[in-house]
């Protein structure tokens, strides 16, 4: 099998060789990038002479931890004031204050069912009007009395019980009776009646002032629910970290099928929205090319806090990005990272509060970058505390079978989650999207590998996994 060419996708087989590191290094795409796993060049971009070669390169935990640093650094420069915004655009937005009650919940007392509201024992004499939800509230009820109410109607003043239509009877007198009675109603109680009963008393669930929610609670429907109940139009929220993506790479099609060595860009289509799951706000996705001088300007003209390129990280002819961050006056933290895919990556500070984050352009190689880099970075700027590191605690899945290792690497790998164990995924190839797009999350899986019940870190995607389990992932 040539390599990138994908084993059958039924077959239940391991995953293709050459997508597995083979510490013999042989036939393995990344030995044929990273040579000689003995010698000082294992990391792959020594050779191509840029410097910045494998002495550089940062153990993966290591790379995390800091680009969450450089998150919660670039939040506190930032400094930036919370912003109210309509309930209607505030899902997945993350509270900048508690949540309080503006107002009592009920905000009156009300009733729980559908009946009559009555004062004092019964029988009752019905009174003529009813009390609906919505609707000012009956006259004041007097002891013996009963009014028609809806579920949710305000509870007339003096009123003890609601009983439930179900639970009562009425008697309708005779008009020829004795003149006060005649044409009267009156109800009585199929069981007794309890004082109170399916009255929601005012302030039940909560008493204006009283902390709903702590702040950092992201905003889900039901918080909006929440927050409308509880009287917000415009909750304050915190400012989402602004990213521009920039695509670099003149062999990128927008559209249409590949032809004559040009390839569609998988990556624009990707980035804007997996950023956006994230909680950014993206300004733009812009196709650069390989013009390391239009890089330039879009680089420094940025309004972004994080811009993050595609492409260009290695060392070939019109790989320009470490020339451009040189040339802006940037601060490499991490230049390369001992993961694979995607060891090329890195993440530069431009300015105070401003980060550059380069993901290689092979496509897993990409999201191994936007894992590994961009996901803390925002996610410790997100947080609304300088001491909440980004990393969230990490979710561990024993593995089902047993995946290579890397000799000296930590090997990001598509994993889908199968009875509570992890299944890796085949086409995990730095090329390759077809594991990730079938995968519930990415297994950290430590140099040398693992074994069969190990537990491995799986990193989560920031979106509800969809593959059915019978039919999908029938390549695991
Ligand atoms: N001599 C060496 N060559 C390479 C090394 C190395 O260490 N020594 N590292 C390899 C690894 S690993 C990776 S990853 C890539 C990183 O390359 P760049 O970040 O410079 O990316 P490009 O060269 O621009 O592209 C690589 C590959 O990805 C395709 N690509 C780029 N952008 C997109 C996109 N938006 N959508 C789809 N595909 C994209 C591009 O066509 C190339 O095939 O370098 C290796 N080389
Ligand atoms: O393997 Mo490269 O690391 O494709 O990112």
């Amino acid at each position: 099998m040539s390599p990138g060419q994908p084993a059958s996708p039924s077959t239940p087989t391991p995953a293709p060789a050459q997508e597995q590191p083979q510490p013999d290094g042989h036939g393995h795409e990344h030995d044929h990038e990273g040579q000689n796993h003995e010698g000082h060049d294992h990391e792959g971009h020594g050779p191509k002479g840029h410097g910045h070669g494998h002495h550089r390169a940062t153990p993966w935990p290591e790379a995390r931890a800091l680009a969450a640093r450089a998150g919660a650094g670039a939040r506190a420069a930032a400094d930036r004031p919370p912003v109210r915004v309509p309930l209607g655009r505030a899902l997945g937005r993350t509270l900048a204050e508690p949540l309080r009650a503006l107002t009592d919940l009920p905000s009156f007392d009300s009733s729980a069912m559908d009946g009559w509201a009555l004062a004092g024992p019964g029988p009752w004499t019905v009174r003529e009007e009813s009390v609906l939800a919505g609707h000012a509230g009956a006259a004041v009820l007097a002891p013996g009395e009963a009014v028609r109410i809806a579920t949710g109607a305000r509870v007339p003043t003096g009123a003890t019980a609601v009983l439930r239509t179900e639970h009562s009877r009425t008697e309708h007198l005779r008009d020829e009776g004795p003149a006060p009675s005649a044409g009267t109603v009156l109800l009585h109680p199929l069981r007794e009646v309890v004082p109170g009963q399916d009255i929601r008393p005012r302030g039940q669930e909560c008493r204006a002032g009283d902390e709903l929610l702590p702040a950092g609670s992201v905003v889900t429907p039901a918080v909006l629910g929440l927050a409308a109940a509880a009287g917000y139009d415009e909750p304050a929220v915190l400012p989402r970290p602004r990213v521009e993506v920039l695509v670099l790479g003149d062999e990128l099609l927008s559209s249409g099928l590949p032809h004559d060595g040009l390839i569609r860009d998988a990556l624009g289509p990707m980035l804007g929205p997996w950023l956006t799951a994230l909680g950014a706000e993206v300004l733009a996705v812009r196709r650069i090319g390989d013009d390391a001088g239009a890089l330039y300007e879009a680089v420094t003209g940025s309004a972004a806090e994080l811009v993050l390129t595609t492409g260009g990280t290695a060392a070939g002819p019109v790989d320009h990005v470490h020339r451009v961050l040189d040339e802006a006056g940037a601060t490499l933290l991490v230049d390369g990272v001992k993961v694979r895919p995607g060891h090329p990556m890195l993440l530069a500070r431009l300015d105070a509060g401003r980060h550059l984050v380069g993901l290689p352009g092979n496509p897993l190689a990409a999201v191994s970058g936007l894992l590994t880099l961009a996901a803390p970075l925002l996610a410790a700027g997100a947080a609304g505390a300088a001491d909440i590191a980004g990393i969230a605690e990490p979710e561990t899945v024993p593995l089902r079978e047993a995946v290579q290792g890397h000799p000296y690497d930590t090997r990001l790998v598509p994993v889908v989650c199968r009875d509570g164990s992890a299944v890796p995924l085949h086409y995990n190839g730095p090329a390759m999207l077809r594991g990730i797009a079938a995968a519930d999350g990415m297994a950290v899986v430590p140099p040398g590998g693992a074994e069969p019940g190990h537990r491995l870190e799986v990193l989560a995607l920031p979106w509800p996994t969809a593959t059915p389990p019978a039919q999908g992932a029938c390549f695991t």
